[in-house]
């Protein structure tokens, strides 16, 4: 069995369910259950404060979790990181009131911060060769100013409108994160396989996501261009139309260059384009 912590309630709860399920697990994800067992793959769900996963799994009471990069690199704990998500991505900044002149980061010199990320604050502040007194507080953060606790501010950015509406500006940008695998050190053979196991479907899964399947009827002469344009996993798929002159073209594409391709295929001629998700990649 592989034990994997996820976020019980939160941000980062439902994509990390989400992500488990496409893999292939299944498991109880309402009620008040902590922890739920996997049908499908060998697994138990623990669900947790995430805070508290990155030392669950240096302990080794769980095995895997999900957890934020900022929440790791702020516990310092010693995992490994095994596999970077792509989801809950935000950015850990500082932010001042939109009114206080800013030139660089030794303006920070001699101010107080709030954040309730200390660690990360101060290995920053210190390879920035700034002296600032860090307050550390749980939540909030972005009020401190306003209220007079401190110059400025450290927390997580999403799309600024936090910080916005509490009339701070961000100047900073100190980490980016997103939500990351962690696994314990040494885990043994058996569930270092589990693991394995589990990151290959999670690679498959996120190989789907960005791409799609592209289906299409061409004019044989301007198939050599679109075969060009759409390499698809190996090569494309090319059937013959019981319509004299035309194909039907099979392949995959980015979801990157999905527009461009879409417009050139169009330039030459592609007709009926069907595009279709793509649940899993196997390569
Ligand atoms: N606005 C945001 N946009 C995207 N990701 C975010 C945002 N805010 C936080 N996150 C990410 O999601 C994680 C979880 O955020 P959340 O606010 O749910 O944490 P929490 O309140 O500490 O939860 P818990 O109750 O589990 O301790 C953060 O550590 C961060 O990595
Ligand atoms: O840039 P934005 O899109 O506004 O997102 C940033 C906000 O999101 C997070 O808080 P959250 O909303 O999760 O509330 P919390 O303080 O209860 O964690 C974070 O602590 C910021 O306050
Ligand atoms: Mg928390």
């Amino acid at each position: 069995m592989l034990n994997i912590a996820i976020q019980k309630s939160g941000r980062m709860s439902q994509d990390s369910i989400d992500l488990l399920k496409r893999c292939g697990l299944r498991f109880s994800s309402s009620g008040r259950g902590l922890i739920a067992q996997s049908s499908g793959f060998p697994a138990n769900i623990y669900y947790l404060r995430d805070d508290d996963i990155p030392d669950y799994v240096e302990d080794g009471i769980a095995d895997v979790g999900i957890v934020g990069l900022n929440v790791l690199l702020e516990g310092q704990n010693e995992v490994t990181i095994s596999k970077k998500l792509g989801f809950s991505r935000c950015r850990l900044s500082i932010a001042i009131p939109r009114e206080m002149d800013y030139q660089n980061i030794q303006d920070l010199d001699g101010k107080e911060i709030a954040t309730s990320y200390p660690v990360i604050l101060k290995n920053y502040l210190d390879e920035q060769n700034v002296s600032a007194r860090i307050h550390t507080i749980s939540g909030s953060v972005e009020i401190a100013p306003g209220i007079g606790l401190t110059d400025g501010i450290c927390d997580i950015v999403s799309t600024g409108s936090t910080l916005l509406s509490n009339g701070l500006k961000e100047v900073e940008n100190i980490l980016n994160s997103e939500a990351v695998m962690i696994s314990h050190n040494n885990l043994d053979a058996t569930k270092q396989d589990l693991l394995d196991k589990l990151i290959f479907r999670i690679k498959s899964v996120q190989k789907a996501i960005k791409s799609k399947y592209i289906l299409l009827n061409a004019p044989n002469d301007k198939l050599d261009k679109i075969i060009d344009l759409l390499p698809g996993m190996k090569s494309p798929s090319i059937l013959p139309l019981a319509e004299d002159g035309w194909s039907s073209v099979h392949s995959v594409v980015h979801e990157e260059d999905f527009w461009e391709v879409i417009d050139q295929l169009k330039e030459y001629g592609a007709e009926s384009l069907l595009v279709v998700p793509i649940e899993k990649m196997i390569l």
